[in-house]
């Protein structure tokens, strides 16, 4: 065999194997296409290319990453943009394997296109609906981000729509998240946000100890408990993290949502052989990986299988068992649970050899 067409075969099994994917910021997720149509639509912005994305082999701080997310809420500004965006990230993420996905976005509001927060989320659940109408093959469910730059009183507001939208948007919008450049404000200001969302019903989605400095923070947020963490870097003793909070992690066992190529490229993990995935695989602790930014980071969920499994010598086996065992760490009502077991057994024989 050709060393073409066994990368083709490997290639194809990531990309057959069914898949869930839980983190995913909807901004982020922008494909290059979907951005060349943008950036077309809005030629007064001179915005190329290589603001929108970074490319194989290239490096930024989190603090450039975040530059880049400014760019593309330039182009995305509108209810128009929000609908084609959303729907071309969902048939992306359905063209990939993807059959569960949880996107996440954070309500904006544009006073020159007349967006509103409330508009926001009605146009990623009316996207929702199309590509369900559509038959896309892939069940989409929608968690409402909080910026942690945003502050308190703005976090309070979001929860509040959120919990609207928990009880009148069909079981599509389940939970909540907090994101935001990590270095900006302090956790402790967004815990009764936090907790509120929490009582009223809404899955809880932190992204935790994504830079060192936040083991306090994390310390704290980590007595809610949030249902499912993003990231947590540098949540274990080797990289400056504490005993206890593993303690914390693995007494409650919080599935933690791991982004190899976003936290490669943004530079807060040296190496892809560096990523905190080992640490917490290794221990057998719930883990999801994800892809945080597939658009920033150019790369795709097959992608992200394919690099644990190359990095970490992984077998098709326990690849499987990985994509099977996130089903598990969803925040979809238990029919649904069981209607992706029911997917991925059937899919099971024709795939895994
Ligand atoms: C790289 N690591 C990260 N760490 C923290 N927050 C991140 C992030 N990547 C993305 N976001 C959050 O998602 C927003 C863009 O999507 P939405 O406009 O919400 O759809 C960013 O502005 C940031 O708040
Ligand atoms: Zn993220």
């Amino acid at each position: 065999m050709t060393e073409t067409s066994m990368d083709t075969e490997a290639d194809l099994f990531y990309r057959q194997l069914p898949k869930v994917e839980l983190h995913a910021h909807l901004n982020g997720s922008v494909s290059f296409e979907t951005m060349e149509t943008l950036i077309q639509r809005k030629p007064h912005l001179n915005i190329e290319h290589n603001m929108t994305a970074i490319r194989r082999g290239q490096r930024r701080t989190l603090d450039e990453c975040f530059q880049v997310f400014k760019v593309i809420h330039q182009l995305v500004d509108s209810e128009e943009d929000i609908l084609m965006v959303a729907k071309a990230v969902i048939q992306e993420f359905a063209a990939d394997g993807v059959k569960y996905l949880e996107l996440r976005s954070t309500p904006r509001e544009v006073t020159e296109t007349g967006l509103t927060k409330q508009r926001y989320i009605e146009t990623v659940l009316e996207a929702i609906r199309q590509c369900k109408q559509e038959e896309v093959d892939i069940d989409v469910r929608f968690l409402v981000a909080v910026d942690r730059r945003h502050g308190p009183e703005v976090a309070m507001e979001t929860v509040k729509l959120a919990e609207d939208f928990l009880l009148s948007s069909d079981g599509i919008v389940v939970g909540l998240d907090l994101s935001g450049d990590p270095t900006v404000g302090h956790g402790k200001d967004l815990l009764s946000a936090l907790q509120k969302a929490k009582n009223c019903g809404l899955k809880l989605s932190l992204h935790l100890s994504e830079v060192p400095s936040q083991r306090d923070e994390s310390e704290l947020l980590l007595n809610l408990p949030p249902d499912r963490i993003g990231h947590g870097t540098f949540l274990h003793p080797e990289v400056g993290g504490s005993d206890s909070l593993v303690e914390k992690v693995c007494k409650q066992n919080i599935p933690i949502e791991l982004c190899l190529t976003s936290n490669v490229k943004g530079q807060t993990v040296p190496s892809y052989e560096k990523h905190h995935f080992q640490y917490w695989y290794k221990r057998g602790h719930p883990c999801v990986l994800c892809t945080d930014d597939k658009g920033v980071f150019c790369t795709d969920l097959s992608q992200e299988y394919q690099l644990a499994a190359s990095t970490f010598g992984l077998t098709q086996e326990a690849v499987w068992s990985l994509s099977q065992q996130a089903i598990g760490y969803t925040f979809a009502p238990e029919p649904i649970k069981e209607k992706l077991e029911k997917k991925w057994a059937e899919l099971k024989q024709q795939i895994l050899q």
